[in-house]
């Protein structure tokens, strides 16, 4: 059992007291999906947990800024606290250089330097001197009223909003490198992501995909992730009759298609893609616009600002790097696209495709991760 204090997002705290509550809670609902949480309470923006279990899960809890496992003291006088600091630290002190980093919120008659004076004098024998800049051991003491908490190892958060607060967004998912990317993109701000996979590869493609949101669901604040499998073979026949250099823009039509229907059968109000301006040449602005031609729910792109090497190393760091590069291009995908395709052209192109998306959606294979 130990005490874990986290100090939210500081997003969190510029929310209104009833928003912000709304998103604590949920918050704390996700942290504990994660470690085991008997008690908890908010003091002065920080959320007090008593918990057990393994607490670095809490680095992919978004809506963290940052957590510490700590001791927690009641104290009344400067010097009370002094000794108890000493006694928690002399060891961890003992022969270097270290530094005291001291905050504190609430009515005090002392400042925090006064603090980090009074413990430093103390801890001084034990140690090799203090080094402010370059300290070997940090002794790190948060007062919060009549309360400190002592700890000597602060661990970041990945910020952002916790998942499930901001709104359901179907993200078209092909498993390739960019879709998981943005897919963690959007689940940093609060969404919950409802997953999209056109079916080109067939079992070797599912397979990855899931391995992929096996990866995602350790950032979801413990969040199913459902994904739905779309037959792409029946889609791939539907494409035999276009145009071959208006097959990709068509198919990815289609896609955006598909997505709003599912986005209006799961009350998801966005639909997010991987796609970054320019990339191939289906992302041209141009083919962009008329990809999105005539869907009715707004389309997230977290990435289109982005070039290859930012979009590899945050996919290095959540994890679907490996993954990513396991999946194969298919081919309708990479055949030739025109870069300016013509909206009027692509549309009466359209008009002898008959596709049933309630019937595409309703026999998709649905998985929940
Ligand atoms: N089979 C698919 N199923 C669902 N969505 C797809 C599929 N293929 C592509 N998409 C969507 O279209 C976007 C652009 O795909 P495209 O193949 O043009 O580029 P990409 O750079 O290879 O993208 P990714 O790395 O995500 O596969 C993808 O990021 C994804 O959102």
């Amino acid at each position: 059992m130990g005490i874990i204090i986290v100090r939210p997002s500081g997003e969190l705290a510029i929310k209104s007291s009833y928003v912000r509550r709304i998103f604590i809670r949920k918050l704390v609902k996700n942290i504990s999906t994660q470690i085991t949480v008997s008690k908890w309470r908010v003091d002065q923006g920080y959320i007090i947990l008593e918990t057990e279990g393994d607490v670095s899960r809490l680095s992919y809890v978004f809506g963290i800024s940052y957590f510490y496992v700590a001791e927690e003291i009641n104290f009344s006088t400067i010097q009370e606290l002094a000794h108890a600091a000493v006694e928690k630290f002399a060891e961890l002190v003992r022969g270097k250089k270290f530094a005291v980093r001291v905050r504190r919120t609430g009515e005090h008659e002392f400042t925090s330097m006064d603090i980090a004076r009074e413990v430093g004098k103390l801890l001084l024998p034990f140690s090799a001197g203090v080094d402010l800049e370059n300290p070997e051991a940090i002794v790190h003491i948060d007062v919060i009223q009549n309360r400190a908490y002592l700890y000597s190892e602060e661990h970041q958060g990945p910020n952002g909003f916790p998942v499930g607060t901001t709104g359901k967004t179907v993200v078209l998912f092909s498993g390739g490198l960019d879709s998981p990317v943005a897919t963690w993109m959007m689940m940093k701000r609060g969404a919950k992501p409802i997953l999209l996979n056109v079916k080109l590869g067939g079992e070797l493609q599912k397979n990855l995909v899931i391995d992929e949101i096996k990866v995602l669901s350790k950032w979801s604040g413990g969040e199913k992730l459902k994904v739905y499998f779309v037959d792409g073979l029946k889609i791939s026949t539907y494409l035999s009759n276009v145009n071959k250099f208006l097959r990709v823009i068509t198919l990815k039509r289609i896609m955006y298609k598909l997505a709003d229907f599912l986005g209006r059968k799961t009350g998801a109000y966005s639909i997010t893609t991987g796609e970054s301006l320019s990339q191939v040449s289906s992302q041209t602005m141009k083919n962009l616009f008329v990809s999105e031609y005539g869907i009715n729910r707004p389309v997230f792109r977290p990435l289109i600002g982005m070039d290859k090497e930012e979009i590899v190393s945050i996919s290095r760091k959540i994890g679907t790097y490996e993954l990513s590069s396991k999946m194969p291009e298919y081919c309708i995908i990479s055949s030739k696209s025109t870069v300016r395709a013509r909206l009027s052209e692509v549309l009466d192109n359209e008009k002898d495709i008959n596709i049933d998306y309630k019937d595409l959606l309703d026999h998709a294979e649905v998985l929940e991760v």
